[in-house]
């Protein structure tokens, strides 16, 4: 990447550092000593584990030239011979910082950012379908993937940290790229990760419970999503149905409602089914009418097309064509994905893992069991080391939204998966739902059972991991894809039917 070297009293001058140690041209940023390239400015944090300052040495040896850290990391820095920029909130300044070094990318970019407890991977990708049918050359940086016009990588973090996104953006602009829509989770919001960018446009989907590890409280949680709308964004767009989101309205706010509430600036009427997704007519200020749709069944899916029509007519783009795109978009990896098996057994893959998501895809699909005239079973379970709180309202939304609950592991991680079940059971066994609950430890186990379970006219919902890739457990990662899983048991199944 093509960067022009930008002096570090110059930084230091933008964020009103106390330098010492003396000048040098730096020409890239990384918080990560194990990243470090020749030229670059280490960013020595102090994280929840360690201090980024007693990896000064090492990211010296790699050949950073400078350090931005805070008074704890003023010595190690110059005991390792560099020039250092000393703040009190070194993470406070990075995404300032990185974005003045990568020559300040986004405001060469649309850029449209989403966040909201569910639903922001979902709405990025109708966003990126509107921003291509517009003639625009796209980036998406989000859970699934990080795009760049042709180029994709796997991502690691729904929201890369400032140095890396700045970085992605600069390398965005140098391929062609002209917009870019992002999720920014709440995580990225607390530690400044999107800060520096200013949004032609930004989303709120919805407001549930997740990430209660993270953030002390609910309230807290709600706080960091309200950052988004601190100003950053000159186009500010609401879920008009959702009270909480609904209490960051402001006069110039742009408003939706899937559900029809003409009191919201967009609104969704005659929405009805087409092969697995939906058509419906959108109604916008000014009299505008939208005919358009989804792919995907689930109202909460025609409110991730709305959000991502206001966005997208919000950034400049017209509606109407920002409508073709969406209803061209194929689909989004993992969620309500059909699993390709043949038989009369609809499989479904889908990444709901918080109690929310879950009332959500469960509802879609127990709409499509009923019209197939089959019953609704879910296989599910919890993430360990994350949210403990969260695990019983899971097993309590997946009772209530199915004839039949299969209580699985998801990336136990470190715990005992035994007892995340457990959690999970006893939601699912309190709910006032009429559905059966049963416990199966072992994911691939309990996706069989629902297939030996299964009549012809079910529906197999297998929920939680979308297009993960594996099993966490313990530190080991073990190949795992729910949907092979899936197509591979309902394939066995026919054969032994057969
Ligand atoms: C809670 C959280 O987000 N923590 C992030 C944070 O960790 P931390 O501040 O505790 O850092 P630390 O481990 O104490 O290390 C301190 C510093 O030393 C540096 N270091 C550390 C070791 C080393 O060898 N060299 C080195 O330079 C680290 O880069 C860091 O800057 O800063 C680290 C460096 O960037 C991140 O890797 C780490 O992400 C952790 C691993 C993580 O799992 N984050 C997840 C929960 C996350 O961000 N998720 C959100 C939301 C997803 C969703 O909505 O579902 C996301 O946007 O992905
Ligand atoms: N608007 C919505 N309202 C409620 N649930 C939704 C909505 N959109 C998607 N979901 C559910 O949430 C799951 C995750 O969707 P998606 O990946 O789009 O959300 P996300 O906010 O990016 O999640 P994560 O933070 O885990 O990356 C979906 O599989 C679906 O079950
Ligand atoms: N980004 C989310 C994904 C959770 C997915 C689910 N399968 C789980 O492991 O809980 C997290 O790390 O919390
Ligand atoms: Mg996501």
């Amino acid at each position: 990447m093509n960067v022009t070297p930008v002096p570090l009293s110059q930084l230091a001058e933008l964020i009103s550092a106390d330098a010492a140690g003396g000048d040098i041209d730096v020409t890239g940023v990384t918080h990560s000593s194990g990243a470090v390239r020749p030229g670059d400015l280490y960013a020595a944090l102090p994280g929840a584990n360690r201090h980024g300052a007693s990896f000064v040495g090492s990211a010296a040896a790699s050949g950073a030239v400078a350090v931005l850290t805070d008074s704890d990391g003023l010595a190690p820095a110059l005991e390792a011979g560099l020039p250092v920029l000393v703040v009190d909130d070194p993470r406070a300044v990075l995404g300032a910082v990185s974005a003045a070094i990568y020559g300040e990318p986004s405001r060469r970019l649309t850029m449209i950012g989403v966040t909201g407890t569910a639903g922001k991977t979902s709405t990025s990708y109708l966003v990126e379908a509107g921003l291509r049918a517009a003639g625009l050359v796209t980036g998406l940086v989000g859970t699934v993937e990080t795009r760049l016009d042709d180029f994709v990588v796997k991502s690691v973090r729904t929201t890369p940290e400032a140095t890396d996104l700045q970085a992605i953006l600069a390398a965005g602009v140098e391929r062609g790229v002209t917009a870019v829509v992002m999720e920014v989770s709440s995580h990225a919001l607390v530690m400044g990760r999107a800060d520096g960018i200013a949004f032609a446009a930004a989303g709120y989907t919805n407001f549930g419970q997740d990430h209660l590890d993270f953030h002390p409280s609910s309230e807290e949680y709600f706080e960091a999503k309200a950052r988004l709308f601190d100003g950053r964004a000159a186009v500010e767009v609401l879920n008009y149905d959702d009270d909480a989101v609904m209490r960051l309205n402001r006069d110039k706010s742009v408003t939706y409602s899937a559900s029809g509430n003409v009191g919201a600036s967009w609104w969704a009427s005659d929405v009805r089914p087409a092969a697995f997704g939906q058509l419906f007519t959108a109604h916008g200020p000014d009299g505008v009418t939208v005919e358009t749709g989804v792919a995907l069944p689930g109202l909460h899916n025609v409110a991730n097309a709305l959000l991502a029509l206001a966005l997208l007519s919000g950034a400049g783009i017209d509606p109407v064509v920002a409508g073709e795109g969406i209803l061209a978009c194929k689909g989004v990896p993992g969620r309500l994905e059909q699993v390709d098996a043949p038989g009369e057994i609809l499989g479904v893959v889908d990444y709901a893992h918080k109690p929310n998501a879950i009332v959500a895809a469960l509802a879609a699909l127990r709409e499509l069991a009923g019209v197939r005239g089959g019953q609704l079973i879910c296989v599910i379970g919890a993430g360990g080391d994350r949210d403990k709180g969260k695990r019983p309202l899971m097993g309590e939304a997946a009772a209530h939204g199915s004839d039949l609950v299969i209580v699985t592991d998801d990336n136990p991680r470190t715990e005992d998966p035994g007892l995340i079940r457990a959690a999970v059971r006893e939601g699912a066994l309190s709910s006032a739902g009429a559905a059966k609950v049963i416990e199966i430890g072992g994911r691939r186990a309990a996706i069989d059972e629902a297939v030996r379970l299964a009549s012809a006219g079910d529906v197999i919902a297998v929920l939680g991991k979308g297009n993960e890739q594996g099993q966490e457990v313990g530190g080991e990662v073990l190949p795992f894809d729910d949907r092979i899983e899936l197509a591979a048991a309902l394939g066995a199944a026919l054969g032994g039917r057969s």
